[in-house]
């Protein structure tokens, strides 16, 4: 065992994952499973319900198979509940309420030191006096209910120890951007990408004004290389074409379809970004650490709950009003059709965006400096360990 491995470390991890939609259940549970490995050596399990989903951002996973180690981690096909019989980890992390196995819970008590619901993140300020509370559960145990968060006071975000160093040193390699790019771009646009056209990535939700951005981006007459993952904003093209058929030039707009790509590659893409639309949960923290301006889309939910944790979070990372406008109208919670505009306004100016540029960093500068979560469970783990 690696001696700088603080004895305090757990020996054993398990997370329960249940992919409710999307990729953002198990894009966090999977990140979370690396990032605790990295920095304890634990064993870890992740559970999860579907591998299909979670194949799209690992493609070293097989879908088909019931146990496999990928990248040190244990994957298991979490299929039913029966029979369930393995020894609980002294880690439990049920993400987002997902209900581990009856038996499993039962036998928790004596192996488990450590229960904790890995809740969504929101920036509402009751998140903080929600943070680490206890619930008692019928098995006799306590269960903590854990929040990610963006003050010192709740969990924290992800973050890998290297992240921002590792970006860092990225976004001044040319030669390794280049490369990265090749497989994706024609000749024709990584030429325009090493005049310094710039890359926007767009990935959002179907109810997002995909329109109102295609229009933007016609009128502005630019070039610019709009790279979109494969299902994303499919009307997409259809759209460019028509606005082209009545603008009085074809636009020098190139939209590059992409396929699904391994998380940590997906990184490096928000790195190259100089825009990078993202949504959900995990795609906004790693916008956030990836210091370039970016417009959020918040998963929706019902009667409009969140826009109030859209604002929140508009004001608890002081967004700036003109961007706090785009970020707003890009969630349908302005006039409809401001979004145009807007963007237009700040994307094509070049003092504007250098400002916007400034204070993504200053943010991802300022969120860096409170714990991680991963560092945040160790400390829970580490205190409760000390009552013992
Ligand atoms: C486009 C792309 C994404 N990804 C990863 C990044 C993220 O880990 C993941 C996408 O997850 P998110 O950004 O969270 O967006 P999302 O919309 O996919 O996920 C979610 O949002 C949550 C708020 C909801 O509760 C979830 O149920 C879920 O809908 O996919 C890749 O690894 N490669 C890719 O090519």
């Amino acid at each position: 065992m690696n001696s700088s491995i603080k004895p305090a470390y757990p020996k054993s991890i398990d997370i329960f994952c249940k992919v409710i939609d999307n990729y953002g259940d198990i894009g966090v549970c999977w990140r979370l499973a690396r990032d605790l490995k990295t920095q304890s050596q634990a064993t870890i399990r992740l559970w999860v319900d579907d591998l299909r989903s979670f194949g799209k951002i690992a493609p070293e996973l097989d879908p088909m198979l019931n146990e496999q180690i990928v990248q040190g981690i244990h994957v298991r096909h979490w299929v039913n509940d029966q029979a369930f019989t393995e020894q609980p980890a002294e880690i439990v992390i049920e993400a987002f309420a997902c209900d581990p196995p009856p038996d499993f819970v039962q036998a928790m008590k004596g192996n488990t030191r450590l229960w904790l619901n890995l809740e969504y993140l929101s920036a509402e300020p009751w998140v903080e006096s929600f943070h680490a509370q206890p619930s008692l559960q019928p098995n006799g145990m306590v269960k903590l209910f854990f929040f990610p968060g963006f003050t010192a006071k709740t969990g924290g975000l992800l973050r890998e120890e290297h992240l921002l160093s590792e970006r860092d040193q990225w976004q001044n390699d040319r030669q390794a951007q280049e490369k990265f790019l090749a497989p994706f771009l024609n000749a024709q646009q990584l030429a325009l990408w090493q005049q310094g056209a710039p890359i926007i990535n767009l990935f959002c939700y179907p109810s997002a004004p995909v329109h109102e951005l295609a229009q933007a981006l016609v009128k502005a007459n630019q070039p610019v290389l709009l790279l979109v993952p494969e299902g994303v904003a499919p009307s997409l093209e259809e759209e460019i074409t028509r606005l082209e058929a009545v603008a009085p030039a074809p636009s020098p707009l190139h939209i590059i379809r992409l396929p699904f790509i391994d998380q940590r590659d997906y990184d490096r893409l928000l790195w190259l970004g100089s825009l990078n639309f993202i949504r959900g949960e995990d795609s906004f923290v790693r916008a956030i650490w990836a210091a370039r301006p970016f417009i959020w889309q918040i998963y929706e939910q019902e009667e409009n709950t969140h826009l109030i944790k859209l604002d929140a979070w508009l004001a608890s990372s002081q967004t700036c009003p003109s961007v706090a406008s785009i970020i707003r109208a890009w969630n349908n919670a302005a006039a409809p059709g401001s979004f145009t505009s807007l963007f237009q306004d700040i994307f094509f100016n070049p003092d504007k965006c250098a400002q916007w540029k400034q204070q993504t960093r200053e943010y991802c500068q300022n969120l860096s400096e409170n714990k991680t979560l991963s560092s945040s469970i160790f400390d829970i783990h580490y205190k409760m360990s000390q009552k013992v």
